[in-house]
């Protein structure tokens, strides 16, 4: 039988979380210290350990079938491979920041200035659909550096809380794109080889799902469970059960993430006591 081939980053910010989110999804690998490669114990997938940026190269030959992999890099150098799941975690964008003391009054400005990036794909691509030419200099780390040193006018670079930036004394200007780690697949994949990735994207949904909710339970006097039931949405619709105190019952149920502060102060507001809110592993609808 044949193995799908995933790859995850070696090191760096996406390791931890795709491995976590490997094993969330029953997916048990012996990860020896150094290794390239690694069977999974319990399912048919083997895992490479491989740089994040030359993980599209490896999807476009084949050499892997699926990968974790951020949405930049993806934009970036990995033209023609799809999209299976997006994954939530690594959030960050990409864009354009010039010095603080710069006037910037629009993108104009940048018109024959220089550029310094890793990402000059992205640029050019942004820049040509602006009608913009200027000069990109490629830089494959701290591209913040650039302007300080008279390399460049502006740079292009990940972006998430802002404080690489601001530590270098730049601002954000243009957002170019928004990116997450997501699961990328081969666009040649085998039927046997397909039918394990909808395994796999099965398992991702339920642990997706289940990390955006939270599982309720509460106890209430029976005249205040309507009300109560009320902002309360549940799967399906909640669960009541009498508590052995006559005149109670316990609620249970499902909410988002989301909502679960607004709800939580309402519930109380409606009579409801000992609420207790857990978190849920998986969720399958
Ligand atoms: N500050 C950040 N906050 C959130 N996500 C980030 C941040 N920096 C990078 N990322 C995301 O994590 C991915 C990996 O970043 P990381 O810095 O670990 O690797 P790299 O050095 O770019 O790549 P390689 O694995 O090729 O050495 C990026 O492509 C991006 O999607
Ligand atoms: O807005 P912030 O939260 O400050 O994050 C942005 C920084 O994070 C990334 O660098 P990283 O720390 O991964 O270092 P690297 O350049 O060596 O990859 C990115 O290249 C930025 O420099
Ligand atoms: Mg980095």
């Amino acid at each position: 039988m044949s193995k799908l081939r995933i790859a995850v980053q070696k090191a760096g910010r996406l390791h931890d979380e795709s491995m976590e989110l490997l094993k969330n999804i029953g997916i048990s690998i012996d990860n020896g210290k150094d290794q390239l490669k690694a069977s999974a114990r319990n399912f048919p997938v083997e895992v490479f350990y491989l740089r994040n940026g030359d993980i599209p190269q490896y999807l476009k030959d084949g050499v892997v079938d699926a990968a974790i992999i951020g949405e930049n890099v993806l934009i970036e150098k990995g033209e023609g491979i799809g999209i299976a799941e997006k994954l939530g975690f690594s959030t960050c964008r990409v864009c354009i920041a010039v010095p603080k003391a710069t006037k910037y009054n629009g993108l104009t400005d940048l018109e024959g200035k220089r550029i310094a990036t890793s990402y000059p794909n992205t640029v050019q691509k942004y820049l040509d659909e602006k009608g913009i030419s200027a000069n990109i200099h490629i830089i494959n780390g701290s591209v913040e550096i650039a302007p300080n040193i008279g390399l460049a006018e502006a740079i292009c670079d990940i972006v998430s809380s802002g404080s690489t930036l601001f530590k270098n004394n730049l601002k954000e200007v243009e957002t170019l794109l928004k990116s997450e780690a997501v699961l990328a697949v081969s666009p040649v994949l085998n039927q046997e080889k397909q039918a394990i990735l909808e395994k796999i994207q099965f398992r991702i949904q339920s642990v997706l799902k289940g990390r955006e909710s939270k599982y309720v339970l509460l106890n209430a006097p029976n005249d205040k469970i309507q009300d109560i039931i009320n902002v309360l949405p549940g799967m399906k619709s909640p669960t009541v059960l009498p508590l052995a105190q006559e005149g109670w019952s316990s609620v249970h149920s499902v909410i988002s993430k989301n909502e679960f502060w607004d709800v939580i102060d309402e519930l109380k507001a409606k009579g409801a006591q000992g609420i207790l809110v857990c978190p849920i592993e998986k969720m399958v609808l």
